[in-house]
């Protein structure tokens, strides 16, 4: 790199900073607080064992890697955006930089299964639906020492939902290649365990050449000073103010206009682990809604409905009057005898065995299921309304599409959603279902 580029990239961090300093303090005066800047939050979580106080500008690794905003948090972590200063190509690539709590360092379960999915053979069939870890090091600070994964930055589905920008992209194809990432995760001996929409990234081809200055530009960071009372000194272990988490890398609709080819990316192998192998099952637990009711933790066609309903909701949402086995068994049909304890939320379930004799089902019972199907087939055709306004005769076409695409995807998900384990689809056999095939 010559010393006329050198200047000029200086010169562009200097017009960052600046323009990050004015902006923080203008944000934080018009903002309520979201919750994770509220003080319990804080106290909670940067403590000796807990988060590690990461702040704007600094440098990591040496000075490899200078953050420059929030991406998001999660329950052991918090993940920032930064660019590596050594990088050889002129624009800043955005990159994600995952801080572990101290605690949750101890366990390198996680740094070990994400290296050894990066390391198999690029180009496998589903390989590129991991995100691959591209860094990692570790970082010692007032609360201990923390393990920090670097990866691509990316946009998650949540954000994609909010911004409502999912029905600008194809979803089908979105469904199509988390299964392929999950074929892959499982014929090389993992099981991700917490597939939720926040684990389900999306990468496009402008992060890759837009450089970060662009993709970021109308998301100022905004931050929330950490003011303490009684405090005479301000303790080493919190950060000087909290960062609110921006997750919008090119928040913009046209960004995403002619998108493709997006890549779904999986993430987040906190909860992943190998059966058969020696590895002890990772402490952290996967949503009760999400995952197996053998593991009372059930299954992922969840996110897929979330996605494919464009809403964000979660097919179960747990915190409904009725409990989570009831709400399943809306869609399953009765619950088995051993399944009986997720009637009641805080029973938590001891065995292993994945295979039962389910009850029969009367003939009411047959009935109530199949309408909670067909009810749940509405309401999913009604949530994928456009947001411009359709004359009749469009409505009614878009419905009749919508209709047949949505009836091929539930088939998919009943065949997902079932109380014995071995009865369900594997992901390799639905990349062959008429959903897939027949569009
Ligand atoms: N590569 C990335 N690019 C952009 N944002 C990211 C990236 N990785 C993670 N995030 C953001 O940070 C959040 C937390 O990350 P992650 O799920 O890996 O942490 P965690 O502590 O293991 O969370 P949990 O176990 O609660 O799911 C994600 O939901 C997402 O919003």
């Amino acid at each position: 790199m010559s010393k006329l580029e050198v200047s000029e990239a200086e010169k562009e961090s200097r017009k960052f900073d600046s323009r990050l300093q004015s902006q923080i303090y203008r944000e934080t005066a018009s903002l309520s607080v979201p919750d994770e800047t509220s003080s319990p939050c804080l106290q909670s979580r940067y403590h000796p064992g807990g988060l590690h106080p990461v702040h704007f500008t600094e440098r990591y690794n040496n000075g490899q890697y200078r953050i420059l905003n929030k991406l998001g948090f999660g329950s052991s972590s918090h993940v920032w955006l930064a660019e590596d200063t050594t990088a050889a190509e002129p624009l800043s690539r955005p990159l994600a930089l995952k801080f572990m709590e101290a605690k949750a360092s101890e366990r390198t379960l996680e740094i070990e299964i994400h290296k050894y999915l990066t390391t198999l053979a690029a180009g496998e069939a589903g390989s590129r639906n991991i995100l691959p870890c591209l860094d990692t090091f570790r970082v010692e600070g007032p609360n201990g020492v923390h393990n920090v994964i670097v990866s691509d930055a990316l946009v998650f589905i949540p954000a994609l939902c909010t911004w409502k920008i999912l029905e600008d992209l194809d979803e089908t194809d979105i469904v199509r290649q988390i299964f392929q990432g999950v074929s892959f995760l499982h014929e090389n001996g993992v099981v991700h365990r917490d597939l939720h929409c926040g684990n389900i990234g999306i990468e496009i081809p402008l992060f890759r050449t837009a450089g970060i200055m662009d993709l970021t530009e109308n998301d100022p960071p905004i931050i929330f000073p950490c003011i303490l009372s009684d405090a005479v000194e301000h303790p080493r272990s919190l950060p000087k103010y909290i960062v609110q988490s921006s997750p919008a890398l090119a928040a913009h609709r046209h960004h995403y206009k002619d998108a493709s080819p997006l890549v779904v990316k999986i993430v987040d192998f906190g909860c992943a682990f190998r059966p058969g192998s020696s590895d002890a099952l990772p402490e952290g637990k996967p949503r009760r809604t999400l995952t197996a009711p053998e593991v009372t933790y059930g299954p992922w066609a969840a996110p897929l409905v979330e996605i494919y309903s464009r809403t964000s909701q979660s097919l179960f949402d747990g915190a409904t009057s009725s409990p989570l086995g009831a709400e399943m068994a809306k869609l399953l049909g009765p619950i088995p005898e051993i399944y009986r304890c997720l009637l009641d939320d805080n029973a938590t379930l001891h065995h292993s065995d994945t295979h039962m004799s389910l009850p029969n089902e009367s003939e009411d019972e047959r009935f109530e299921i199949s309408t909670n199907w067909k009810t749940l087939e509405t309401s999913i055709v009604a949530a994928r309304a456009p947001r411009r306004l359709l004359s009749p005769e469009d409505e009614l076409d878009r419905v009749e599409r919508d209709t047949k695409d949505v009836q091929r995807f539930l088939s998919l998900v009943k065949q997902m959603l079932r109380w014995n384990a071995e009865d369900r689809i594997q992901a390799k056999e639905a990349l062959e279902s008429p959903f897939f095939t027949e569009k």
